[in-house]
């Protein structure tokens, strides 16, 4: 989005490029508004949506972000069940406690928080999560599903990052979307959905020569790769629109957002850019179960 102003130094109008930024928060607060209906809806036909987690291990990060998304459900009138299991979990335990929950019909979603301890096989603990609960979007099915285009439940920051950019009316037909990262749960299901979305994609990953090049020819650019403030000012073409999904410690993102500003059309900040988006899309997932399990 240009903008004229004038130039002191020179005497004259010039362009310059006025940085848009992508709201979460207000995103979020849609996306709710939206579900809202449904929950009343449930609760009046004597069902409560309801979603359980499952933190194993005592990683303080990961701790704070099922307690954020028990106190989300908590505001929106959806059930949460919070399963804290130690460290020392097995794998085989692990899913026997999934399984439980895959059985249990009060139950509507549940999110297995990541990462898990190293000694657990977490893609077998993911791929046990029944695919009409996997509201968190973490099977190997779902995925798989959701890059054919059909019907399932995509993962939950993948789809925030989409539901940014149709909440802003961002075009992403015909662009070129330059996702950095390619973990199961982030980056290969947003390069999916981009290229869903008709934008010609470029996954960008640890072994990716000459990196910076690739972010250089982007319109879009998705920062998915788990390093503060890795996208530097200078990678970036003047007008592309940044979305970062960045979640370090003290809540720094994956994109240095103060040197990428003069160069942006639109960006989202950290926090209250993808995070806030990611938790009500989980949200706005279980109720959908929630509904379909009803037969709505
Ligand atoms: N099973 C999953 N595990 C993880 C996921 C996921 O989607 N599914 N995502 C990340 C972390 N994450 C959710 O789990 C997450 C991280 C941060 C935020 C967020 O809203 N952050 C706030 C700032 C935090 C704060 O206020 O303290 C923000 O950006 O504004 C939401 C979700 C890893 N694991």
């Amino acid at each position: 989005m240009p903008l004229y102003v004038f130039n002191w130094e020179k005497g004259m109008m010039s362009m310059t490029i006025r940085p848009f930024i992508l709201d979460g928060n207000e995103v979020a607060a849609n996306i709710k508004a939206l579900v809202e209906g449904d929950v009343k809806k449930l609760i009046a036909g004597g069902i409560i949506p309801c979603l359980a987690t499952i933190l194993v291990g005592d990683d303080p990060a990961s701790a704070t972000y099922v307690r954020m998304k028990a106190n989300a459900c908590k505001r929106l009138g959806i059930q949460s069940v919070r399963i804290e299991l130690p460290g020392e979990t097995t794998t085989e335990q692990l899913i026997r406690e999934i399984q439980q929950l895959n059985e249990n019909p009060g139950v509507h979603g549940i999110l297995l928080q990541h990462p898990v301890p190293h000694h657990i096989d977490e893609r077998a603990a993911f791929d046990a999560i029944s695919i009409e609960k996997d509201v968190d979007g973490v099977t190997t099915q779902g995925f798989a599903q959701n890059a054919f285009g059909f019907a399932a439940f995509p993962s939950c920051t993948p789809a925030a990052i989409i539901a940014i950019l149709d909440h802003y009316r961002l075009p992403v037909l015909g662009k070129h979307a330059v996702v950095i990262g390619r973990s199961p749960i982030l980056g290969k299901p947003v390069s999916a959905m981009l290229l869903n979305k008709d934008a010609t994609v470029t996954t960008c990953h640890s072994k990716t020569v000459n990196l910076e090049e690739f972010v250089r020819a982007a319109d879009i650019v998705v920062a998915a790769v788990g390093k503060p403030r890795f996208v530097k000012g200078d990678w970036v073409k003047p007008g592309a629109v940044v979305l970062d999904a960045g979640y370090n410690p003290g809540n720094i993102g994956d994109v240095d957002y103060e040197a990428c500003l003069p160069h942006v059309s639109a960006i989202t900040p950290v926090p209250a850019g993808v995070g806030p988006v990611t938790i009500a899309t989980l949200l706005k997932h279980t109720v959908a179960a929630a509904m379909k399990a009803q037969g709505y």
